[in-house]
């Protein structure tokens, strides 16, 4: 595994909010990595240090082996699609096309004809004339077109209809596999783009939750449902993300420990499913969740 940047016991302050804390990974090269957690979990603040937007309060984050802030050397070989980019007021389609040619060095502007064509976008209409998708459709395009060794996508979808999505996966993969690069995605769209990731990064509340190859997770982690008692004893065994029970009926996610599958859960007289990329990134995210009880107890103290 070859790291293309890192983040090293990495804390970011926002006044008195703290948005990052203790964050530790590697983004590896050639790879793509789903960035995912809750709204305000940190993940643009994480895009925003890899791409030297902002400057750590505490730890260390280097990208090509040095630190990205004020570093053109490091800054032309990555290409940053924010959430609701925008562009000069006078900019048309093809403005932003040709100023991204003049920015990125692998810039590919046949590439960048053709996903025009794909996503139907008029080249000389006004970009604030645009519809909200069409706008995402440009910053997909700038981000695809650019080759950018390391190009970072921060929700690129904001208003964007189901075939377009499907349009901007499949180009990604099929640009991906001819010109291997670093590509990091935030989304809450987990289901959708499951199957494009190699690696995920979880972010709960400004802290790791996950970090791990997508292959590794398959079959780690399972729903298991059956009678109450049956689940509880099974779940005993292993780490219990979430459950949830109706009657003498249960139904729980775990992450398997000690190399077991879900035969064992079958031995267990229990019935199971592997639990899908989305839900295991929903269930550990409710599992560090503020438990009710404490949030009603808090609630009494400050009645009384
Ligand atoms: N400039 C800022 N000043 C103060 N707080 C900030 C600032 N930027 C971000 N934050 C806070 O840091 C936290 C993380 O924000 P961030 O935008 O990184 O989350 P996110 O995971 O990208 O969320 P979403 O999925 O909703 O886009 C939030 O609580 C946010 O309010």
């Amino acid at each position: 595994m070859t790291a293309v940047a890192t983040l090293d016991d990495v804390t970011m302050r926002f006044r008195e909010h703290t948005a990052l804390e203790g964050v530790t990974t590697v983004i590896e090269r050639d790879s793509i990595t789903g960035l995912l957690g809750r709204n305000g979990a940190g993940k643009t603040t994480l895009m925003q240090l890899l791409t030297g937007h902002r400057v750590p309060s505490g730890g260390r984050v280097e990208v090509f082996g040095a630190r990205p802030f004020e570093n053109d050397d490091v800054l032309r070989r990555i290409c940053f699609i924010k959430e609701g980019q925008r562009y000069p007021d006078h900019f048309r389609v093809r403005d932003a096309l040709t100023a991204a040619a003049m920015v990125f060095p692998e810039w590919d502007a046949g590439l960048a004809e053709s996903l025009l064509r794909d996503f139907d976008l008029p080249a000389r209409r006004p970009i604030k004339k645009l519809s909200r998708g069409m706008n995402s459709a440009v910053g997909i395009i700038i981000g695809l077109a650019s080759r950018a060794p390391m190009t970072l996508f921060d929700e690129p979808y904001l208003g964007l209809d189901a075939v377009a999505r499907r349009l901007f996966y499949d180009r990604l993969l099929a640009d991906y596999a001819e010109h291997p690069r670093t590509v990091v995605l935030s989304t809450h769209l987990i289901e959708e783009i499951a199957s494009l990731l190699e690696r995920v990064l979880l972010i709960d509340r400004g802290r790791v939750l996950l970090d791990a190859d997508v292959e590794s997770l398959r079959g780690t982690a399972l729903t298991v449902t059956g009678p109450r008692d049956r689940v509880t004893a099974f779940a005993g065994h292993h780490e219990l993300l979430h459950s949830e029970s109706l009657g003498g009926h249960s139904r729980a996610v775990v992450r398997l420990r000690g190399g077991a599958t879900g035969a064992d859960a079958g031995d267990a007289g229990l019935s199971w499913e592997a639990t899908s990329l989305q839900q295991l990134v929903v269930a550990m995210s409710l599992h560090t969740a503020p438990a009710p009880t404490r949030a009603t107890e808090h609630l009494e103290e400050v009645t009384r």
